[in-house]
């Protein structure tokens, strides 16, 4: 592995055995991708391409039903050979996940501002003090126009665009090597999706944080992707610089990928 590589991933396999059954079913097929550091690379694949299943494995976040074959280099350590207690330790602090449903990552009896108090004090040696300033400074910037009173709001006073800004906010604090985002603007209207990803980009340029961008859309991805690999049925049928394959294509399934999100975004709200 290059040293420039930050998530390097060799033939991956991953395979589902339902509880009590003797099947044993490949869902991922020997998939290989790297990442290099402060590059953005988009995953892109129809509904159960085995998008979800390849980015959850970064983080062993499967279920136990699914035993999982290859590797998963991050920052030089082989992910699938750490024990939990050193994952735990990854997880969150050095690569996080921004998924789809943002609602699902927020305690209902928790206030916006003590979950980002309480994330970056899990993670960081803060003070209660410092830790709400920071909050404030970075729903700052993701553009919240008053900080100081979200932080008092709970998440079912939120719409689904402000829970995954605030998700996003929360990442930023944390301040990860490497970002897992699942299909975040997929439940989002047009005009809410275009603020997301504007946030993510200035997470992006700002930070020079890396990024796995998870999308069915290839519109979404080619807003801020440098590469991207396609994934169908399981397998990896093409990778490339992002302007060569919008371009270019050389898959069939590729086009129709592309023909769909031109479609898509002809026809979003
Ligand atoms: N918990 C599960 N139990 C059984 N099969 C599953 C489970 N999760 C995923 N699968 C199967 O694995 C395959 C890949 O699923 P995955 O969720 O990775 O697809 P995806 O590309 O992310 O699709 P989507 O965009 O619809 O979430 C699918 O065929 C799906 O049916």
């Amino acid at each position: 592995m290059s040293t420039e590589q930050l998530l390097s991933i060799k033939n991956l396999n991953i395979y589902l055995q339902e509880h009590g059954s003797d099947t044993r079913n490949q869902i991922i097929h020997n998939v290989s991708f790297d990442l290099e550091k402060g590059k953005v690379l988009g995953i892109v694949g129809g509904s159960g391409s085995g998008k979800t299943l390849t980015s959850l494995s970064v983080l062993s976040l499967l279920h136990d039903k699914f035993s999982v074959t290859g590797s998963i280099h991050f920052n030089g350590a082989d992910l699938l050979q750490l024990p939990e207690r050193k994952i735990r330790k990854i997880r969150g602090k050095e690569i996080a996940l921004i998924p789809q449903n943002p609602m699902a990552s927020f305690n209902p009896i928790i206030s916006i501002g003590e979950h980002m108090v309480e994330s970056m004090r899990s993670h960081q040696k803060l003070t209660r003090k410092i830790a709400k300033e920071l909050a404030i400074y970075y729903l700052e910037k993701m553009n919240f126009a008053d900080p100081s009173d979200l932080i008092s709001q709970y998440p079912f006073q939120l719409s689904g665009g402000m829970l995954q800004r605030v998700l996003i906010a929360i990442t930023l604090s944390l301040q990860p090597s490497l970002i897992i985002a699942d299909e975040p603007t997929t439940a989002l209207d047009k005009v809410t999706e275009d603020h997301i990803l504007h946030q993510l980009e200035i997470m992006k340029e700002e930070y020079d944080t890396s990024m796995l961008l998870v999308s069915h859309d290839f519109h979404v991805v080619s807003r801020l992707a440098d590469e991207v690999a396609v994934i169908h049925n399981g397998m990896l049928v093409e990778k490339g610089s992002i302007v060569n394959v919008f371009r270019q294509p050389n898959h069939s399934y590729t086009k129709q990928l592309i023909d769909a999100s031109i479609r898509l975004k002809r026809e979003k709200p």
